[in-house]
């Protein structure tokens, strides 16, 4: 019987964001494991790649990791994948007032996938996804992370104020989960 498909994250809301953008339609097994995987430096592309080596270790099966940065045009990208300690000693108002100075409020959002199937010198896919917007003062519940501070562009609601289906369906998240899909409808998962 073919192995499932394991997410490997410690964040029990991007499990619930994984879940529910993957529907229940997904014709494959996939467990969740909380691994505390360190937080590597880098850029978003090598700190998923990273990740997915350290679960491949742990699962020695079919691995997802996600890798989420926030990113701000006027400091030129930062705090990008670090963003989580930014978040964590700041907050979302902190996060906003980081940017006091600054007439550019633009910022993005990535989500990076990175998948492998765990065999003997599989490559690592890596699976993108970017949602462009403005830091604003925090509205809406504080349920997760930085939402309340992150208003997507084209809209008058940060990520908080939405109702999950439409965050799902502009989010950095949902763009790359369109793609993860995408390729296990092509490809398939492996037989090991
Ligand atoms: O408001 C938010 N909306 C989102 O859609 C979202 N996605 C992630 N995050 C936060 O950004 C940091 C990423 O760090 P991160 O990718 O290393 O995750 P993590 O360490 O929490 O879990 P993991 O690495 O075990 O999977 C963490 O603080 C997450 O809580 C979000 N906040
Ligand atoms: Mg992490």
């Amino acid at each position: 019987m073919a192995k499932p498909l394991v997410l490997v994250t410690g964040n029990i809301k991007k499990l619930e964001e994984f879940r529910q953008l993957l529907g229940s339609t997904f014709p494959y097994e996939i467990l969740s494991k909380d691994i505390d995987l360190p937080e590597y430096q880098g850029e978003p592309i090598e700190v998923a790649e990273a990740k997915c080596r350290l679960a491949i270790d742990h699962i020695k099966g079919p691995v997802i990791v996600e890798d989420t940065s926030l990113c701000f045009n006027a400091l030129g990208g930062l705090p990008g994948p670090y963003i989580k300690w930014f978040l964590k000693n700041l907050g979302p108002s902190g996060l906003y007032k980081l940017l006091s100075g600054f007439d550019d409020k633009t910022a993005y959002a990535l989500c990076t996938y990175a998948y492998s199937s765990g065999e003997e010198g599989a490559p690592i896919k890596i699976f993108s996804g970017r949602c462009d917007g403005n830091i604003v003062e925090p509205r809406g519940p504080a349920n997760f992370g930085w939402d309340p501070c992150f208003m997507p562009q084209g809209f008058d609601k940060t990520y908080a104020e939405m109702d999950k289906s439409m965050k799902h369906s502009i989010s950095h998240r949902g763009k790359a989960m369109v793609m993860l899909k995408d390729y296990f409808v092509k490809n398939g998962v492996p037989k090991i």
